[in-house]
Formats: C-alpha cells, structure tokens, sequence
C-alpha cells in the first residue's frame, strides 16, 4: 500500500509516460492485493476441501460478523452459565456447522481460515515456523498508533532479536541454565507446553527475586488497603472489583518494569485507551483500498494523542538515563525491570556502532514502540484474568474456602513470597480454569508469510498446506469450551480437571495427548513472553485478597460477557467484600 501511494506522488511529478505506466503498476498491485491473490488462496483451500461462506466484492464476511455478534450480545445472558462461545462467536457455531471445523472466511479482502484441529494448531505454532509466520499488514496497520514495531507486532527476523533481548527480563538465568543446550525459544516451548503448565509453575515462580515479588505485595497491599475504604463506604460492602484490578495490575507494571510513579503510570494508561478507542475507530475502513491515506477526523487526535504518549515515555527514559549517569557506571546502573534492560540494548548499539553493530539495534523510537507495546500487553489481560477469576470465586464459595485455607495453610500471617508461590496449587487450578472459560485473548491470528505444509491432525485427521498469504485464526475460547476436548462438562467451573496428575477426556490418544488444546498465552516461540510474569502476579494479587476478604457475587452482577480486542465483563463485576481481618 505505501507503494501504491508512492507511485501516486510520484505520478504527480512524472512525464506523462512514466506517470502512465505508474498508475498502472500502481493498479496492478490493487488488484493483486485486493482480488487476485484472495481469490487464489480461496482456490486453494476449496481444492482441499475447506469452503466458507460466500464473500461480497471488498467488504467480504465483514458484515455477516458484525451483524451476527450485534445479535447475539445486545442482551445480557439469562443464567450465569459459562457457555459463552454461542454469544461471542456466533459466526463461528454458525459456520462451523456449515462447512466444518475447518473453513475460510473473508476479512475484508483477507482471507481467514479458521483452525481448531488441536495437533494442527500444534505443528503450526511450533518453532518451525517462527520466522514464515507472523502478523498481517491489517493487523500491524490497525495497533500502529499504540504497539508500533513493538515485540507484539514485529515479524522475522527483527522480532527474532528483539525476543531475545527482552525475554531475559521476564525470565532468570537460573532457567536458562536448566536447559544449556536449549535455544531460547526451546526452553519457553519446553516450560509452556499445556501438559506441563503445572509441574513447570514451579520453576517459573523461583525465576522472580523476592524483589519484584516484593513491589507486587506492596503495591496489592496498597490497593487492599483501598478496597476496604470503598467497601466500607458502600452499603453491603459493594464494589466493582475490575476497576480496582486495573488499577492495581497498572500500578505493578509501572513500578516493576518501568521505574515509573504511579501517577506516570496512570497517564500512559489513559493515553493508550485514547488511542486504541481512537485507532479502532479509524481502522474500520482499512479493507478500503488506499483507505489508510485519507483524510479523516481521528487522524490529528491520534497524532496528537501520540505525541504526547511519547512525550511522557521520552520523559521516563530521560529519568532513566540521568540516574545511570548519576552512577556514572555501566548501563546496568538503568535500574530495575523491561526499560532498564532496554536501555542497556540501547548504549550497547551506540558502544558497538564502531565495531558495526547488528542491523536489528533498539534505537529511541524502538524503544518507545516496546514500553507502549508491555503497558498495552502486560496490563489489562492481567486485570481481566483477576477480575474474572474474582467473579468465579465469588460465585462458587467452596473453592474460595478451599483456596483461602490453602493460602493460611501456606503462607500463614505474612503476605505471599516467591518461595511461598509454588505451593499455592490449588489457587493455582483455580486460575488455570478461570483462564480457560475466560481467556482474555479470544483468537490467535497468524499469517503464513510462504506456502506450509502441515502433515495431521488428531486421530489422524490428515494435514493440510496453507497457501502463503493465508490468515489463520485460531478460535482458542471455542477450543477451550469444546466437549470433544474437555468432556461435557466443559462450560462447567471445574479446576479439579487442572489437579497435577489428572487425566483428560482426550488424552487418550498419543496425537491428543501432545496437542495444543489450552493456549491462553498461545504456544511455540510466540507465546506470552510475560506469562510467568501474569501468573506470579496473579497468585500473589489472590492469595492476599483471599486472606483479607471474603466475596460474594452482589445481585446488581449481570452476566453480560464481550469481546473488544479482550474478553471482559460489559457492565463490570460488581461484589460484597466482608473484610476477615483488621
Ligand atoms: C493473563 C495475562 C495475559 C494473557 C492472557 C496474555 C496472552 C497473550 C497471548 C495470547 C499472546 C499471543 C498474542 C499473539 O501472538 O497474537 C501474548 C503475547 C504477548 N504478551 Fe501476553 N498475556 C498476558 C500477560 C502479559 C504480560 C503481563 C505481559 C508483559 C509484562 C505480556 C506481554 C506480551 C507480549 C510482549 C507479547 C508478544 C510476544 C511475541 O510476539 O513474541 N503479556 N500474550
């Protein structure tokens, strides 16, 4: 597309020959883009077999979906029951039930195919194609304004070295060094692989100092200290707990990674919201050829919106770098967390300028593009999983029995250590299922940047080849909710199902057994990068709360689950909090 805009301009100032003859590369490449290549990978499909729903010239599926999920979620739902997959994908059921589990549908003018086979999806996230899979042009266009080339949205081999350097943060040396002959991304497949979450929760949490531990009990005790004031101020002790979680999971961000002061924190919150209300709203003609060129309402707020953002973020990093120079040191005098570690990359590029540094470095605005990328990506999931996770214990108080005498049980008066977190495995379980019938991330969308051959399925269901410029998405909330997968009680809140050593529906054949069948933080080199970090946070977040209140779910509570780029509660989650000690 910036080809096509490029060849405008220069048309404007051509001969009229060379302009002729730009404008029609210029069309070419449109109808290339917009007709010919979706039209040839639907072939494609459709000669495997795999069909979907007739698209209309441009806008494709896209009002099919729209229309379908308005339906489905203008009410709220009538029971709290947690099948929710009828509400939140409907065109999913609908098409799935058409043209099987397997079928392509239209995004505009990209074409989507929609995986669930659980081997499939398996071999597709592997490590073997890291780097021919990634994330599409619509994608990169619509997050631009707040990620950036951020990690969430860089491809090849530019996110392959930014991976690198960020993990460190999220994970120790100590765990690199239990597997030395392990890549990187080796050991993460290793760790996050479904089947060992459980027993590998152990290791994650020993990979956190008592120091980052730390700022998370301070800053929860900090936000119990609010919610008994809030409670105490309202009658039954009612209050909505997803605001409070939002805050709370911005302040351990800000003062964990960013060495930033709450206050600092909040804007940059605020100021991403903005932007992504403001983005999404400027994105919704992007299938519009040439649409991201004009003019329109949103474009100077977002660009003013922007700069301030960065603005803020530049103030951070100059804070930063005036303390390194105050040690008058090394870079390792940043200070603590993502940005420290950042920053470092960045003197390292300016120290190895001369000795010709690699072509990937992290400069200013890279830099930049990273924090918007981890305030975005490490703050409301984390709100989200502990919002959801509260709203489920509030509803079942045998599990919030069991859960808070786990808690005493362990970490007896003090508040949650590193060493303490590992134990917790019954709260543990609980967040596991909280993650599974309310994973924050619905989808997982990946392109296949060259043509890739899958060769089966479960139970030998046959591979597949995926002509290059395919979507795949992954529904990972249908997967979660399948009965085929979880039994028939998969709608049903049953962490017992995560106890270590328990055995699972389908686990009976090899092919199931290895497959990816629970992705709340996807799988393969790819995943979360900060997935240790949410679920330290998270144990440590629950396990105080659950010492310091009980909760009940209030009556104003109404089941009304959405999905705007998260999975959240529409009108919050409203409980009674009865403080258990002073
Ligand atoms: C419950 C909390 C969280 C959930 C459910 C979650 C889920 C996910 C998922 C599903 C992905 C893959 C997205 C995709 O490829 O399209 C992802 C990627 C990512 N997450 Fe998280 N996340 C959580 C918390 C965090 C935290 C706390 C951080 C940072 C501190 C973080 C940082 C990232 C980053 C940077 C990526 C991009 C990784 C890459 O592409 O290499 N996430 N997360």
């Amino acid at each position: 597309m910036a080809s096509f805009a490029a060849a405008l301009m220069a048309a404007a100032v051509a001969t009229p020959v060379v302009a002729l003859l730009l404008l029609l590369r210029a069309a070419w490449v449109t109808l290339s883009c917009y007709w010919l290549t979706p039209m040839r990978i639907r072939r494609a499909m459709a000669a495997q077999g795999v069909l979907g729903p007739p698209p209309r010239p441009l806008v494709g599926n896209l009002r099919d979906v729209a229309a379908l999920v308005a339906a489905s979620t203008a009410d709220d739902m009538h029971s709290l029951s947690h099948d929710i997959v009828r509400r939140l994908m409907p065109h999913y059921v609908l098409w799935s039930q058409s043209y099987g589990k397997m079928f392509v549908y239209m995004y505009g003018s990209e074409p989507r195919l929609c995986m669930t086979d659980t081997a499939l999806i398996k071999e597709f996230l592997s490590s073997k194609y890291a780097h021919s899979t990634g994330k599409s042009w619509l994608q990169r266009q619509g997050t631009r304004h707040f990620i950036g080339g951020g990690l969430l949205m860089a491809n090849g081999a530019r996110w392959s070295h930014q991976r690198h350097v960020v993990a460190p943060a999220f994970m120790a040396d100590k765990l690199k060094a239990r597997h030395p002959s392990n890549t990187l991304c080796s050991s993460i497949d290793i760790l996050l692989s479904p089947p060992l979450l459980a027993s590998s929760f152990v290791n994650l949490s020993s990979i956190y100092a008592q120091g980052r531990v730390g700022h998370m009990v301070e800053c929860t005790r900090k936000a119990v200290g609010e919610l008994r004031e809030a409670a105490a101020r309202r009658r039954g002790g009612e209050v909505e707990i997803g605001e409070h979680m939002t805050r709370l999971t911005g302040d351990i961000i800000s003062r964990t990674e960013f060495n930033t002061s709450y206050d600092t924190g909040k804007r940059i919150f605020h100021l991403l919201e903005d932007l992504q209300r403001l983005t999404a709203r400027s994105s919704r003609h992007l299938w519009i050829p040439g649409s991201q060129y004009f003019p329109s309402k949103y474009r100077r707020e977002i660009r003013r919106l922007n700069g301030e953002l960065e603005a803020v973020l530049m103030e951070s990093i100059r804070r930063s770098g005036e303390i390194a120079d105050e040690g008058r040191t090394s870079a390792a005098t940043y200070g603590r967390g993502l940005l420290a570690m950042l920053l470092s990359e960045m003197e390292k590029k300016k120290e190895d300028a001369g000795a010709g540094a690699g072509e990937f470095s992290y400069d200013a605005q890279l830099v930049i593009d990273e924090c918007k990328t981890f305030f975005f990506a490490g703050h409301e999931t984390s709100a989200l999983l502990l919002t959801w996770t509260i709203m489920l214990l509030a509803t079942n108080p045998t599990w919030q029995d069991k859960a808070r005498a786990e808690v005493a049980l362990v970490c007896g008066d003090q508040p949650p250590s590193a060493d303490h977190l590992s134990k917790l495995t019954v709260l543990q379980m609980i967040i596991q299922e909280s993650l599974r019938l309310y994973p924050p991330a619905t989808l997982l969308p990946r392109m296949a940047f060259e043509d890739i051959e899958l060769t089966g399925g479960v139970g030998g269901g046959g591979g597949i080849r995926l002509p290059r410029g395919i979507s795949v998405w992954i529904p990972v909330l249908a997967i979660h909710h399948d009965e085929g997968i979880w039994g028939e009680d998969a709608n049903e809140f049953r962490p017992e199902r995560f106890a270590p050593g328990a055995r699972r529906p389908s686990s009976t054949t090899a092919a199931a057994a290895g497959a990816a069948r629970f992705l709340p933080f996807a799988a393969g080199p790819r995943n979360c990068v900060g997935q240790a970090y949410a679920l330290v946070e998270a144990k440590v977040v629950l396990a105080m709360l659950l010492s310091s209140f009980r909760f009940a779910i209030s009556d104003d509570y109404r089941h009304a689950p959405v999905n705007v780029l998260t999975l959240r509660p529409k009108h919050g989650v409203p409980v009674h909090l009865r403080p258990l000690r002073p």
